[in-house]
């Protein structure tokens, strides 16, 4: 029932608390996130994955304390649904001025579904869509994005301008060669192009941080045409500053906000209108994953959510099991129309899977605070979710009966007579084709060609894959990440053809791993011997002993030999051991070597 009054000052008072909750988290935010600025200037690279990492934990401590404090001032829990009610209409109308509203709502809906039970929080007391419009907020301080115009003669110099209206404290090792080769790309994009009347840069008024990069962010306008654009600032051996690369283009703007990357530190005012800018850049990214790559994971929790409910009612095909090998430790699922995947922990795994709950949500986690540095899956982890019974396929919920009975609740959860399935715990990743079932594809084309050309294609793509994946493990290792299971079955292909892992359950530091040769035998029966006969400890790796379990295929083979073969031998993993232990952190940049500046004295880049 809609309350016809707001009498309650009660319910003024706990929606008055909650929005002092939600500001005091979005300013402890944004001024983390604002100190990555100094964190670049001064080159603090451990600082500044330290705080990326930290960062993530904020929301949460911000909720429990705002659910502390309604518990104790106020007695929020025990008070009646009339005053509930007029609290939710007390916080919009402290929202109408608001510049981060859509923020505030989530926060609003994870407090309020804390401290009501569920049967109790039906869709009046929360935010199931915005109320608050984010269209047009101006920010108060510098606003959202800068527009330039440069005529063709002065565009180095109007690049120069826009280098130093992000204010850096430091010095460019030479500002103005870099603002010319800048110039230089942008016209070669418009080479026999008329510079048109609208001929402008308009630019993020500030820079993306990670890692020990820092990105400009915007995009150039010529008549009807529309340029993303990003160019990465990074520190040269004398800490000065370099432009490294001009990216362009949405698919170049898409592999620097990747859902396998690490979360930027950007200062936001109005983070709707970062978003909004950004979306024009990325027209195909849903909105969801631009909040995420900003770091504000529970917007994009939120927003994914109700992108999947408004696809369920969209849709009309079944969950099943997800294609490929089933997972021994997870068990996984999908809609054949919406490019995710669903992933719950089974309850029982087989004897070589010494492992527990717990510890996989903990290597989770640690792959969600890490540099995932373009090939880890990023995971959105829901409690408690909901799905329409009727669209599962039987096979499926026979499936989890068997292998996660703890963690399924059949039942009409909300009395709406509509039957749900209620997974207690899981995890969403994006859908790509796993790496096996890839490979296969180009085998079976390769026994069976259609045409020469076809099979070349295929030995192409075979070639590819293999080269991308050797490249996916080099990173995660200079990330000091040690995939632990490298079967083919655990890595997928995304849209881009970018290789990524999936399968966290083993993962360990590449710092904790002990890489050894296997022992010579000591004598013919060791030799003979089908078992392993030299003792080996939990944390021991022999790299060598890798390649029976991926080298079967003489095409598979061959290339991963061609351009990968020191991932066979325990030396390779040794040194990267023993250069992290030293100190020192390389950053796998989200661009390729061939689109780099050439430059002296530049950073080491993968
Ligand atoms: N993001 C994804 N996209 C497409 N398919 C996926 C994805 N994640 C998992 N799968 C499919 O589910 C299977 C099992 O997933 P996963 O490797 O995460 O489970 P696991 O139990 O950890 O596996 P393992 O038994 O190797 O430890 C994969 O082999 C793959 O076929």
């Amino acid at each position: 029932m809609f309350p016809q009054r707001l009498d309650s000052p009660l319910a003024y008072d706990i929606a008055k608390a909650m929005i002092d909750g939600f500001n005091r988290h979005y300013r402890l935010f944004r001024a983390e996130s604002a100190r990555a600025k100094h964190r670049f200037e001064t080159a603090d690279w451990h600082g500044q994955q330290r705080a990326q990492r930290e960062r993530i934990e904020f929301y949460d401590l911000r909720v429990n304390e705002a659910v502390a404090r309604l518990e104790k001032e106020f007695k929020a829990g025990d008070q009646p649904m009339e005053v509930w009610h007029q609290v939710k209409l007390h916080f919009i109308g402290l929202l109408v001025n608001h510049h981060q509203p859509e923020l505030a709502e989530s926060f609003f809906n994870s407090v309020t579904t804390k401290i009501l039970h569920r049967a109790y929080f039906q869709n009046d007391f929360i935010f199931v869509r915005p109320a608050i419009s984010t269209e047009y907020i101006e920010p108060r301080g510098a606003p959202t994005y800068r527009p330039y115009y440069p005529s063709q003669a002065t565009l180095p110099d109007i690049i120069e301008q826009m280098l130093d209206d992000f204010a850096l404290q430091g010095s460019y090792a030479n500002k103005r060669r870099d603002a010319e080769r800048v110039a230089h790309v942008i016209l070669n994009r418009f080479h026999q192009v008329k510079l048109r009347a609208n001929f402008q840069l308009q630019v993020l008024s500030g820079l993306f941080y990670r890692n020990k990069g820092a990105y400009v962010v915007g995009k150039i306008m010529n008549g009807f045409t529309e340029i993303p654009f990003s160019l990465p600032i990074l520190h040269d051996t004398h800490g000065k500053f370099y432009i490294d690369a001009a990216l362009f283009g949405e698919d170049d703007l898409q592999m620097l906000f990747s859902f396998a990357r690490a979360y930027f530190m950007v200062d936001m005012e109005v983070p709707s209108a970062w978003v909004q800018f950004l979306r024009s850049l990325m027209p195909r990214k849903p909105r969801a994953e631009i909040y995420n790559a900003l770091g504000l994971a529970k917007q994009g929790k939120t927003l994914f959510y109700r992108d999947f409910l408004s696809h369920l009612n969209y849709s009309s095909d079944r969950f099943r099991i997800a294609p490929g090998i089933k997972g021994m430790v997870m068990l996984v699922f999908d809609l054949p129309s919406f490019p995710f995947v669903f992933k719950v922990i089974k309850d029982f795994y087989p004897p070589q899977k010494d492992t527990t709950r717990e510890q996989i949500k903990g290597k989770y986690m640690l792959v969600k605070q890490h540099d995932r540095v373009g090939r880890m899956a990023d995971t959105l982890e829901y409690s408690n979710v909901g799905f329409p019974l009727d669209r599962f396929e039987p096979e499926l919920i026979e499936e989890i009966r068997k292998f996660a009975p703890s963690q399924l609740e059949i039942g009409d959860r909300d009395g709406n007579g509509e039957m749900e399935v209620v997974l207690k715990h899981v995890y969403i990743e994006r859908r790509m084709i796993p790496l096996n079932i890839y490979l296969q594809e180009a085998f079976d084309t390769l026994a069976h060609p259609e045409s020469p050309a076809q099979a070349r294609r295929a030995k192409d793509q075979l070639e590819h894959a293999v080269i991308e994946y050797g490249n996916a493990i080099k990173d995660m290792v200079a990330a000091n990440i040690f995939p632990g299971d490298m079967l083919w079955k655990n890595f997928g292909v995304t849209r881009g053809g970018k290789v990524v892992f999936y399968d966290y359950d083993e993962i360990e530091y590449v710092t904790d791993c002990k890489f050894r040769k296997v022992p010579t035998p000591r004598n013919e029966e060791d030799e003979m011997s089908g078992e392993v006969w030299y003792s080996v400890g939990p944390k021991d790796v022999f790299p060598e002993t890798f390649e029976p379990f991926l080298l079967g295929n003489k095409d598979v083979r061959a290339a991963f030999m061609a351009h990968h073969a020191d991932l066979l031998d325990a030396a390779f993993w040794q040194h990267h051991k023993e250069r992290i232990q030293a100190g020192q952190m390389l950053d796998v940049f989200p661009y390729e070597e061939s689109q780099r500046f050439q430059h002296e004295g530049h950073a080491t880049h993968f």
